[in-house]
Order: structure tokens, then sequence, then C-alpha cells
């Protein structure tokens, strides 16, 4: 289970405040108008931007307080996900060692990896050169292979047509049956993506969210 219990983060004249629980292995879907405090919300769960107070709990341990790699999160941003002057390997080779070395059982997951997400034949290219579709399923394959408990992703496939919108959603679902992963995510497209949600976390404002079951 996933606890955030009136975790604040204030953001210059703005106050936040988030409180949800989320069972292991189930998604939710964060709406709510604009600036209301949805990518905050992630970059707080994350530690880039400091909690002034609350907690979160992830099996029971609150996570709070941790540098961010040592806490359960995975995450997808919009864009800018990748080293767009290194290669494809490289990135996802980033995704399993920090030194991006890799010993041969990583270099065959590495190798798997790409296979399972189509991305074989671009491995050598840079991250720059490759479609906006391209560059988003090599970011969703390195979340996959840093196998996070948590993963978090801010509307990462919003910049991409509906069909495409949608494999990124198959592969997520696909990553959440085989890893059990808990996913998090924010969206405009509520509607096009309701039947996959469990649960809704509404912004009315910046620190009153709805959390209720998606249908
Ligand atoms: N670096 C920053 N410095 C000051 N204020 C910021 C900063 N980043 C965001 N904000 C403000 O914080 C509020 C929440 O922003 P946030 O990006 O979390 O909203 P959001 O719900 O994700 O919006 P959208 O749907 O438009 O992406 C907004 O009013 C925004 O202007």
């Amino acid at each position: 289970m996933l606890e955030v219990q009136q975790l604040a983060m204030h953001l210059d004249d703005h106050r936040f405040e988030w409180s949800f629980a989320l069972p292991h292995n189930k998604l939710l879907a964060v709406v709510g108008g604009s600036g209301i405090g949805k990518s905050s919300l992630l970059n707080t769960l994350l530690g880039l931007r400091p909690a002034q107070s609350g907690k979160i709990f992830w099996c029971g341990q609150d996570v709070a307080r941790l540098p961010l790699q040592q806490r359960p999160f995975g995450v997808l941003f919009q864009s800018h996900n990748l080293f767009d002057h290194l290669s494809v390997t490289t990135n996802l080779a980033l995704g399993l060692a920090p030194s991006a070395r890799l010993n041969t059982s990583q270099r065959k997951q590495l190798a798997a990896a790409a296979e399972r997400f189509q991305l074989t034949e671009l491995l050598a290219k840079r991250a720059g050169e490759l479609s906006g579709g391209q560059q988003q399923r090599v970011a969703l394959a390195r979340v996959f292979l840093q196998n996070k408990p948590v993963l978090l992703l801010d509307e990462p496939f919003s910049s991409l047509d509906p069909a495409l919108r949608a494999d990124g959603l198959a592969w997520v679902k696909d990553m959440q049956r085989e890893h059990g992963t808990t996913v998090i995510l924010v969206t405009h497209h509520l509607a096009e993506m309701a039947a996959d949600v469990d649960s809704v976390l509404e912004g009315v404002s910046s620190t009153l969210w709805k959390q209720y079951p998606a249908r």
C-alpha cells in the first residue's frame, strides 16, 4: 500500500496538500484543472520539491525524507526523459546501472527489453534523432528496466496521437501485470482510459483533493 498523509509543499505563494491511499498493483489517475498541482504532486513524491510536512508510507515505511534513489518511484515525464546526445543503448543502460557499464546478465536484460519495446533497430541511434513516440518508448523501456515498484507518469503520452497514446498505456498495463507495478498517472484524457483506471484523485483546489473509485 502507498499511503500519502497530509503531504504539504509550498511553492512561492502556492500551498499544496495531498492525501490518498493506493493498494499495490493499482492505477490512480490524477486529474484537475491546469495549475492545481498535479505535476507538483509527482515532484514532491520524488523529492524534487521538498515537502514541508506529511508522510509518504510505502509498505509501512515513511520514505518522505529519503533521497530520490532510495524512494520506490520511477518516473516518466511528458518530454525530456532522455539524454539526447547519448545512444539508445546508453540511455537504456542507465536504467540498470548509474555508470551504464553492464555485466553479461544486464546486457541480456537490455536486449530483451529492446526487443519487447521494438527498439532493437534503434539501439545505435542517438536519442535526439528519434521521433517523439520512439523517444517515449525508449523512456518507457528504461523505467521498465529500472523496475521500481511505483511508476509516476506525468502525461507521458499526451503529445502523441490517440493510437500511440493507446499503445503507451498498453505497455504500462503490461508492466503492471508482470511486475505488479503500482501506477500514478497524471492525465487530461480520463475518459479515454477509464477502463484501465482503478481510482481517481481529483484536485478541487491545491489543498483539497478528492479520491474516489473509478467505477
Ligand atoms: N518552478 C515554479 N515556481 C513557481 N511556481 C510554480 C513553479 N512550477 C509550477 N508553479 C506553479 O504551481 C502551480 C501548480 O503547477 P503544476 O505544474 O503542479 O500544475 P498542474 O496541475 O500539473 O497543471 P497542468 O495541468 O497545467 O500541467 C501552478 O500555479 C504553477 O504556476
